[in-house]
């Protein structure tokens, strides 16, 4: 006879109508191609990495469970047309792709700032996606999801954040290995802060010709760059 079958519940996400949320909070975009607009940032609580150098470590712990509905009301009253979904790591929390079908249908231009170890298959298309491909200085570069580069549309951008010279030539090597200069996103290269000059960087992307945008994190110079909420 048989063994009987074991009754098994068809899985639940019970939480996919709400995210747990560290901070809210109206600012500068101090980051990527957007950097100097106004944002609203909604920071998710929670992340699976621990990037030597990580600035929000703040946000691996804590926050509150919010309802979809009441974060989107939040983002509404800041009257900013963009918001950004940051953590933590935003994509570790299944409230977070309603979250971000209900901002867009709210009319609301969507970023997502997101670690390049989760695939992104799943986040909606026009979403704005910036992606950090992880360099060997943060320990946490063998996490590094490399379909992501085929995932990614003309509104992303990826991101590699650098704080070495072996960074650097790592970085290099994955934007000539795979061709990135010619994919439809951009590819930004910015520094650890407090770590590599800006300076430094600069020349290295001048002295390579390298097809990528430099930046900085805009906000750390207009504020305290310990200062949270901004
Ligand atoms: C705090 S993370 C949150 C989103 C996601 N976990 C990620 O890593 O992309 C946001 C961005 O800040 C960058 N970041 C964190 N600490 C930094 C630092 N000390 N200097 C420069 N960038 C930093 C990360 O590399 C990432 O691109
Ligand atoms: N002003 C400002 N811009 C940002 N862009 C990305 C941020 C982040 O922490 O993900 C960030 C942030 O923390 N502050
Ligand atoms: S993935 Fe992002 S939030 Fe997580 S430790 Fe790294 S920089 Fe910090
Ligand atoms: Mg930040």
């Amino acid at each position: 006879m048989p063994a009987a079958r074991p009754h098994i519940e068809p899985r639940r996400v019970p939480t996919a109508d709400s995210v747990v949320v560290k901070e809210l909070y109206l600012s500068l975009q101090g980051e990527s191609s957007h950097a100097g607009m106004l944002c609203g940032f909604i920071r998710l609580t929670g992340c699976h990495l621990r990037c030597t150098y990580c600035d929000s470590e703040f946000a691996f712990h804590g926050g509150s469970r919010m309802k979809v509905s009441e974060v989107v009301e939040k983002a509404l009253a800041w009257n900013s047309p963009t918001v950004e979904v940051t953590g933590g790591e935003p994509l570790l929390q299944p409230g977070v792709y309603p979250l971000m079908e209900a901002l867009l249908d709210a009319g609301l231009k969507v970023l997502l700032e997101t670690s390049g170890a989760i695939d992104v298959r799943l986040v909606p298309p026009a979403v704005h996606k910036i992606v950090d491909m992880k360099t060997p200085s943060s320990g946490e570069c063998d996490r590094n999801d490399y379909r992501n580069l085929t995932s990614m549309n003309a509104n992303d951008e990826l991101k590699i954040v650098i704080g070495s010279r072996v960074d650097y030539e790592w970085a290099r090597a994955l934007v000539q290995e795979h061709q990135l200069g010619k994919k439809p996103y951009g590819v930004l290269f910015s520094t650890i802060f407090d770590k590599l000059h800006p300076r430094q960087l600069a020349e290295w992307i001048i002295e390579d010709r390298l097809p990528v945008r430099f930046q900085l994190q805009m906000h750390k110079y207009l504020w305290d760059p310990n200062e949270r909420g901004v």
